[in-house]
């Protein structure tokens, strides 16, 4: 793995979302479409705001999340309507949206349909992750249900239940984003850092980021 420190947050955020684009823009001009994932949370709005405007050609780009929380789209915790707040907007709006949550009572009702679209666009061009202080990224929580199957095996969907997570989970599985062509991650603050230093040393089944780590870029700021 690479890390970026930077002197500060929004700097980080602008040169996160321009190698993003031009990513994407070089995938482009040897294939008809490209593909990337990114996720929800705190950290990646800033991101978006400056990708949403970035000069490709956006409707030959399919977007698709890392991870979903089970809700509506109309739930604040719905990862969908911060995207399409700040991402699937301004000339990046009619790129592709492949949706991580359909209105089924559970994941594992949704999973088969939603798991066959992204099938389509896989390996992922470029995949944006972001990382908890507990070392989860995507959904994959240590001590999920779930856990092994989301780290190994063949699925590219899994449900997740994990303590922490208040409600039902769906995430890209670790060999879906290890596999993407490239990787980054996007941390900020000293408690972040820390964590990434830990997981360096720790086996995936404890700080599940560590399955995603090698190639990838870590791109952190303090503040
Ligand atoms: O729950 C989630 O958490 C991680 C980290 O989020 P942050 O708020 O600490 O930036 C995020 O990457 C993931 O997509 C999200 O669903």
């Amino acid at each position: 793995m690479e890390l970026i420190t930077y002197a500060d947050s929004e700097l980080m955020m602008i040169e996160v979302a321009s190698r993003l684009a031009g990513e994407l823009r070089q995938a482009l001009q040897s294939s008809e479409t490209a593909s990337l994932a990114v996720p929800g949370g705190t950290t990646p709005g800033p991101i978006f705001d400056s990708l949403c405007g970035a000069d490709l050609d956006w409707d030959r780009v399919a977007v698709l999340l890392t991870d979903e929380r089970w809700v509506p789209e109309d739930s604040p915790r719905s990862n969908t309507r911060l995207l399409r707040q700040r991402l699937l907007t301004g000339k990046a709006a009619v790129a592709r949206y492949l949706p991580l949550y359909a209105p089924a009572d559970t994941p594992e009702e949704g999973i088969p349909q939603l798991a066959e679209a992204i099938s389509g666009v896989l390996p992922l061009t470029a995949c944006l992750l972001g990382m908890g202080a507990d070392m989860h990224t995507a959904s994959i929580f240590p001590g999920a249900d779930r856990l092994s199957e989301a780290l190994a095996g063949d699925a590219i969907l899994v449900p997740m239940r994990a303590p922490g997570a208040p409600e039902p989970r769906v995430t890209l599985s670790a060999p879906v984003l290890a596999g993407a062509i490239s990787r980054h991650i996007v941390i900020t603050g000293p408690e972040k850092r820390e964590a990434l230093e830990r997981a360096r040393t720790l086996p995936p089944e404890e700080a599940p980021v560590a399955a995603v780590l090698k190639g990838a870029t870590i791109h952190w700021a303090e503040s």
